[in-house]
């Protein structure tokens, strides 16, 4: 067969999957889902709407968004095998890898693993969806040799979930901003986690390791683990001066500054940061505190001036969560969490329509003809 020679590193601008899922308008502004723009219905709609959305390709009524939550909230218990086997991690186990273990456990209570039909996966993404609070914020709780809680099912579903990493039952605005930060982080196109869970799927794999190598791709610190990182940040210094120095000496040191740059807007602000920047002046103004705002503004200026870069979701994201009271390293934990809606979504989008992943290489080794000593 004779292989293409263009060679795209990183597959930068190459179209991998054709859906209908969503897609990143970058000249409007626009993060396309199921035809409806997201950025529009993080002002106007809930992440349920969104999970309903991606999960059955409209926005659900009244009475479908109640069944919804219903669903949700009857399954949000963990099997107690699920917390014997996070309380057996290490110590030093962080966050996200006991949730890549919650969630190649919970493939083990799926008595219907191998049915690959849309149904059976859409149930399987409900299930994960309501225990995945649940394996984060216990998982940490474990780590941390705090009491495990158990879900409130009179709360919302994001009332529960940050209640259940606080500890704490969240005031209004705060539960409207956390909601928001996971309806914002629910789904967006092709990102490498996305498309490593399509790899997957695509050898007829199950939602379970799917979504199981999706968690470890979400990590890293050029994806997910950028919001980590952020806060990690912004924790080194005490006012906008101090953390423009800190920016400054990392640029000179030609370090990536973590909030920054993304390979589809690069050079355009991302339209979710400009929401998360809106709930951090809330929350900031609620609190009587700007001091993070403050910073995150400084540096946002001085990476414009300096770089031309402008900041992603996880810049935002990272000082409203700090402003939640969440710990730092359940932000990636929470992120992927959320992205469970797009990530099943995508599953079954690979599963009804799929063609095995497999490129080829542009080989740069060497050819011998006869063996060498
Ligand atoms: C929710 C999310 O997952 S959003 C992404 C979160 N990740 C981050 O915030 C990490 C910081 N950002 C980055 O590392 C990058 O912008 C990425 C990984 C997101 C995108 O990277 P790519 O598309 O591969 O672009 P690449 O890393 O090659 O950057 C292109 C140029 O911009 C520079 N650049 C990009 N981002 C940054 C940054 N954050 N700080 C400093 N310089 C940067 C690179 O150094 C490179 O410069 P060069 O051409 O002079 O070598
Ligand atoms: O799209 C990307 O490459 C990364 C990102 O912003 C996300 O996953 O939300």
């Amino acid at each position: 067969m004779q292989v293409e020679q263009t060679y795209h590193p990183g597959l930068d601008g190459v179209i991998a999957a054709e859906t209908d899922l969503s897609f990143l308008d970058t000249e409007q502004g626009q993060i396309i889902i199921h035809g409806y723009d997201l950025i529009q219905l993080s002002k106007t709609n809930g992440y349920l709407d969104i999970v309903h959305l991606l999960l059955k390709g409209e926005l659900p009524s009244e009475q479908e968004r109640l069944a919804l939550a219903e669903r949700l909230s009857g399954s949000y218990d963990l099997p107690e095998a699920v917390l014997d086997v996070l309380k057996r991690l290490p110590a030093s186990t962080h966050p996200m890898d006991a949730l890549r273990t919650g969630v190649s456990v919970l493939g083990g209570f799926d008595t219907r693993l191998d049915d690959r039909s849309e149904e059976a996966n859409r149930e399987r993404a409900y299930e994960l969806l309501a225990k995945l609070p649940a394996v984060v914020a216990n998982s940490y709780r474990i780590l941390e040799k705090k009491q495990v809680l158990t879900p409130k099912d009179s709360l919302s579903y994001s009332a529960n979930f940050l209640y259940m990493i606080t500890g704490n039952v969240p005031s209004e605005l705060e539960e409207r901003v956390f909601d928001q930060s996971l309806l914002l982080y629910s789904e967006h196109e092709m990102p490498n986690s996305t498309f490593a869970a399509r790899v997957i799927a695509s050898t007829l794999s199950d939602m379970y390791g799917a979504l199981t190598g999706a968690v470890a791709s979400l990590k890293g610190h050029l994806h997910g683990g950028a919001n980590e990182a952020v806060m990690y940040m912004l924790l080194d210094a005490n006012s906008p001066e101090e953390f423009e120095t800190l920016l400054s000496n990392k640029l000179k040191k030609k370090e990536k500054i973590m909030g920054f740059g993304h390979r589809v807007y690069m050079k355009k602000i991302d339209p979710r940061a400009l929401i998360m920047k809106e709930a951090l002046a809330e929350l900031s103004q609620a609190a009587g505190d700007d001091r993070l705002l403050q910073m995150c503004e400084a540096g946002e200026a001085l990476m414009a001036k300096e770089k031309g870069l402008y900041p992603n979701l996880d810049y935002y994201a990272a000082p409203v969560y700090w402003m939640l009271g969440i710990p730092i390293s359940l932000y990636t934990p929470i992120f992927f969490s959320s992205r469970t809606a797009g990530l099943s979504a995508h599953v079954i989008e690979q599963h009804r329509n799929n063609k095995l992943f497999r490129p080829r290489v542009k080989y740069t080794g060497p050819r011998y003809t006869s063996v060498q000593k």
